[in-house]
């Protein structure tokens, strides 16, 4: 079988397309894989590094907004479509698989056109403008969250789950925190990672840098990821403290995320929907920061629907002050019913087998091929 996948931008999109990836090849070594996505996005440093070939075109997302951009984006779509279309043709795959960021409009929308069965995976609880564009092309449309159904046509709707989550919960992880320990933490100690999503995020560095001092009073750690782009001003930063701090360790990006999410007790993140499937898959308890520079607020919404069912405290940007989060930490890490009854109510919401639910709605859509 061979499969072309496509989705990038950032991490959210391009890691459960990879989960995807390594579960279809793990069941059938003869299945071929091929990944489409832009020389810009982040896919371009991770998915070669996995050994997937990769092939690119150019494209950019619209504005919302009325504009000659829109013009050249309407234009470079249609390259892009074009480009596509070769490379289809080349690879001549069985199925298509968009699993969201702007690249996989023209990728999805051209194997459609060619009449190749089409999956378009939506990782959020609300959709993006290319999924939503891809919805009426697509054969099937695997969701994660049962709000964003209401946005699809209903007899394309799967509730899978995110692959990713079945990733990270079902790999062969060591006993005791041996990550934790090449990273220069305790393994004895509780551990709070932070992480502002796959690209970082400058609010969230801002935040924990004012809560410095607070770190040197704890008896639990820190592993705070600031993203790459972020790292040496953080770094420098944290260097300038009169006194060390041992509790906090300062890395720009994680390669190994799954492995290291098995080895800590509480996430500090924003409310991208990947990171969510993860945690929730592996009952990990988390206060959620989420985005309100993000598409039709789709993270607070994300962030709520764990926070419905008590699996996450979500604090919002604008009220995340250094106190504030020192708090919410203390009184989860401090209270170990109240972190076992996160922990509990979140892995009520993980999807654990949403891989293998992919991969049978990819032989459904391929057997189903005209
Ligand atoms: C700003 C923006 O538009 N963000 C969107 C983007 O988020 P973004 O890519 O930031 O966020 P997600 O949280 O969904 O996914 C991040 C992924 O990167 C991994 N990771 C992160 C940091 C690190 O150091 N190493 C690492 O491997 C995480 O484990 C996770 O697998 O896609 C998500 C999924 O559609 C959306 O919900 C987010 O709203």
């Amino acid at each position: 079988m061979k499969i072309l996948v496509s989705g990038g931008g950032t991490g959210g999109h391009i890691y459960p397309a990879i989960a995807l990836i390594r579960h279809l090849v793990k069941q059938d070594d003869s299945v071929e894989c091929l990944y489409i996505g832009t020389e810009n996005g982040l896919e371009s440093t991770i998915v070669p590094k996995e050994g997937i070939p990769l092939k690119t075109v150019k494209i950019s997302g619209f504005k919302r907004k009325v504009s000659l951009d829109n013009v050249k984006t309407v234009v470079r779509f249609l390259r892009a479509v074009k480009q596509s279309k070769t490379y289809i043709k080349e690879f001549k795959p069985d199925v298509v698989i968009g699993t969201g960021g702007y690249v996989c409009g023209p990728v999805v929308y051209a194997a459609a056109k060619l009449n190749i069965p089409t999956i378009i995976h939506e990782q959020n609880s609300v959709p993006g403008l290319t999924n939503k564009f891809l919805a009426k092309y697509a054969s099937k449309v695997a969701i994660s969250f049962p709000d964003s159904a209401h946005y699809f046509p209903k007899d394309k709707i799967v509730m899978t789950g995110n692959p990713r989550a079945s990733e990270v919960v079902k790999m062969v992880h060591p006993k005791g925190k041996p990550r934790l320990q090449e990273l220069g933490l305790s393994p004895e100690k509780k551990t709070v990672l932070v992480v502002g999503g796959s690209r970082g995020a400058k609010p969230i560095n801002d935040a924990i840098m004012e809560t410095l001092h607070h770190w040197k009073t704890k008896n639990y750690q820190c592993l705070y990821v600031t993203g790459d782009a972020h790292y040496e001003k953080v770094k420098e930063k944290i260097e300038q403290q009169e006194e060390a701090i041992d509790q906090l360790v300062c890395v720009p990006y994680i390669h190994d995320m799954p492995a290291v999410l098995h080895e800590v007790d509480l996430l500090v993140a924003r409310a991208g929907a990947t990171t969510l499937a993860e945690i929730t898959a592996l009952g990990l308890p988390s206060i959620l920061i989420p985005s309100p520079y993000v598409t039709n607020n789709h993270q607070e919404k994300n962030a709520r629907s764990l926070e419905k069912e008590a699996a996450a405290k979500v604090v919002l940007e604008k009220d995340t002050t250094p106190d504030k989060l020192m708090n919410e930490i203390d009184t989860i890490l401090e209270n170990d019913q109240a972190w076992s009854a996160m922990k509990d109510a979140a892995l009520k919401l993980g999807k654990p087998d949403a891989a293998e639910d992919m991969a049978k709605l990819i032989k459904e859509v391929r057997g189903g091929a005209s």
